[in-house]
């Protein structure tokens, strides 16, 4: 190879050669032969999968770039996949969401999306029916969240033994929200629950102190996640733990949130919502083009609906109220 005209000829200077060819995209290589992993915890920069029956630490190829990795994500690794402590796995891709939890940091629009976490089909919005009292604001938006998202809601209502829960049942029974009752002082519910969640990614989220910590000890006795208030990945205490996590269920898994505070819905459109609705959303393509389907929108067919279909007066309703929530400012603590 030619030597390049460095313009001295002190040797202590030493330049790189010239590159011949440009350099090779990194898209290009191939890993679909990579085996792929589950992530069930991020924790500053070290990615913690599941691949089998083996958990691996992880980081992110450079390849990656920017590209996020959350709990839930399915990625290929390559390296060193055994295993054993202090190896370290190459994240090398993220294969595509099947669903994607996100929330805006504010209400604001323009405010910054967030993924939170990828390919869980299952939101239980863990309330109780007494202690702390059942905040239907917050529920109304986590409703929409999980709709938006592709996500089928489930409504998981704890401490039975304390009071009813049937007016907050009664809230949610026009939009058809499945819904399990529990308590882990009667045991009511906890068979049913338990079937509901298995097999499937659910993700749990609900304010501080409705129980989610006490119900999930319980469905997986040997986790011992929050009763001890230590976080099972870093073991460190419960006030670092804010981060998302994943344990294994039933074949399935248990995304639980600590530390989510609010859920800024500002990426959300009503289309959005509505898509979630068919019903609605067929008597809707009836309605004024740019229609925000308020109560107060002229010519919106919803409310014709509410008058030639009483039955579906509350279902509107309940519609409307949970395009309102997505202005409210309720959050979850
Ligand atoms: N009466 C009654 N109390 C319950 C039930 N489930 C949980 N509790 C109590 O409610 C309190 C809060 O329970 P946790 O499981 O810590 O609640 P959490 O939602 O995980 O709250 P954080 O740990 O703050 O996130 C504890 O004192 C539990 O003993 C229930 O079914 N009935
Ligand atoms: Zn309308």
């Amino acid at each position: 190879m030619a030597r390049r005209d460095i313009g001295t000829d002190d040797p202590r200077v030493r330049v790189r050669p010239a590159r011949s060819k440009p350099r090779r995209s990194k898209k290009q290589v191939d890993y679909s032969a990579s085996p792929t992993a589950f992530v069930f915890a991020v924790d500053r920069g070290r990615i913690h999968v599941q691949m089998g029956d083996t958990k691996l630490v992880g980081v992110k190829a450079r390849a990656l770039g920017r590209h996020g990795i959350v709990v839930g994500d399915q990625v290929r690794v390559t390296g060193d996949l055994s295993g054993k402590s202090g190896s370290l796995a190459r994240i090398v891709e993220v294969l595509p969401r099947q669903t994607e939890l996100t929330r805006s940091a504010e209400d604001s629009p323009g405010a910054k999306e967030k993924p939170m976490v990828a390919n869980a089909n299952q939101m239980a919005i863990v309330t109780a029916c007494a202690d702390p009292l059942p905040r239907p604001g917050m529920i109304d938006r986590l409703l929409v969240a999980a709709y938006c998202a592709g996500i089928e809601p489930l409504l998981l209502v704890t401490k039975s033994d304390l009071t009813s829960p049937e007016p907050l049942l009664e809230l949610f029974r026009p939009l058809q929200v499945p819904s399990v009752v529990t308590s882990i002082e009667s045991g009511e519910g906890l068979d049913e629950v338990a079937e509901l969640l298995a097999g499937r990614v659910s993700v749990l989220v609900g304010h501080s102190g409705v129980g989610k910590s006490s119900l999930m000890n319980t469905l997986i006795p040997d986790a011992a996640r929050s009763t001890g208030h230590v976080n099972q990945v870093t073991g460190r205490g419960r006030h670092t733990s804010t981060s998302v996590m994943a344990l294994p269920y039933q074949d399935g898994w248990l995304i639980d949130t600590p530390g989510i505070r609010s859920f800024g819905l500002a990426h959300i459109s009503e289309e959005d919502l509505l898509a979630a609705f068919p019903d609605l959303a067929e008597v809707a393509t009836r309605c004024p083009k740019l229609c925000p389907h308020l109560q107060s929108s002229p010519g919106c067919q919803l409310s014709s609906l509410e008058e030639t279909d009483p039955a579906q007066e509350r279902r509107v309703e309940s519609f409307r109220r949970l395009l309102a929530s997505q202005h409210s400012q309720n959050t979850l603590v």
